[in-house]
């Protein structure tokens, strides 16, 4: 019998990660330059606007390493509104000194492993922030997707609904000691995109990341039932260090 975890879903998230051409971008003139930042400010202006009126939410992260140069991790209503977003970069004079080395399309997504009883958990405080979030403005950004694990005894999807609450629980606990220091977002994504779900972090000090998911390892949700993708890792931009980074 299936024995799935209800779960509610907020904003539409997509992950557009993006490498800069940077051969390319070198080799144009400062007029060509300035009309390429100029299209792509326009378009953050817009994405900002969004945010000011509730209706999503926009982090943009210089990506360190081989991986991407730039991260727009849009958080939507709709997927119209994600799919608007990032046909305004492939429209925009910037897009051809683009190329996309990687995306993740996922949903905000609650579960509810820890509500109790008949509560309603829209009606707890803080869910609806959780669902609809506002980035964080810290200083780092960590991405990275993950699956539960399904092998021989370590099948999470073979677990009862009181043994993977009985996890949660331990997860949850592991978690709080960070709480202050690490903000997560978790989006679901089966259906959606190649792994399970995606892991946004957000804290202060990049430490920060390394010491809450080392300490994680240990812990069984993750130990025994947890399988993860590529790290992404960077640096929030504000439009003003991303004209700084682009001049
Ligand atoms: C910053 C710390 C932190 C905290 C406080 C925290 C707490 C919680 C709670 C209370 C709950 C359950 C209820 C809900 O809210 O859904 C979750 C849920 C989840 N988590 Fe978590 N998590 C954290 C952090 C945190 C990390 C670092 C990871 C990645 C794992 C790792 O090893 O790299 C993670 C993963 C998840 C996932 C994939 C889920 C959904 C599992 C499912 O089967 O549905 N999570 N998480």
């Amino acid at each position: 019998m299936a024995d799935a975890i209800e779960t509610i879903e907020g904003w539409y998230a997509l992950h557009d990660f993006r490498q800069i051409n940077w051969p390319l971008w070198n080799s144009c003139t400062s007029s060509e330059r300035e009309d390429a930042i100029s299209s792509l400010m326009k378009i953050l202006n817009q994405w900002t606007a969004v945010e000011e009126s509730g209706e999503g939410s926009t982090g943009i992260y210089h990506i360190i390493g081989h991986k991407a140069d730039l991260l727009f991790a849009n958080f939507r209503p709709t997927v119209d509104e994600l799919l608007q977003a990032e046909l305004d970069i492939d429209k925009s004079p910037m897009s051809r000194f683009f190329t996309k080395p990687y995306s993740y399309f996922s949903v905000v997504e609650l579960s509810k492993y820890l509500v109790k009883g008949q509560v309603d958990p829209l009606a707890l405080p803080g869910t609806k922030e959780r669902l609809y979030p506002i980035l964080p403005k810290t200083q780092y950004v960590c991405f990275y997707p993950m699956n539960k694990r399904r092998e021989g005894q370590d099948n999470w999807y073979m677990l009862s609904k009181d043994e993977r609450r009985e996890k949660m629980k331990g997860h949850g606990i592991l978690g709080h000691k960070y709480a202050d220091r690490v903000t997560q977002i978790i989006t679901g994504s089966q259906g959606l995109d190649d792994w399970e779900w995606g892991v946004t972090l957000y804290a202060n000090d990049m430490l920060d990341f390394k010491k809450l998911i080392y300490e994680m390892r240990f812990d069984e949700a993750s130990a025994r039932f947890a399988d993860f993708g590529p790290f992404l890792v960077g640096k929030r931009l504000t439009q003003e260090s991303l004209q700084v980074l682009l001049g």
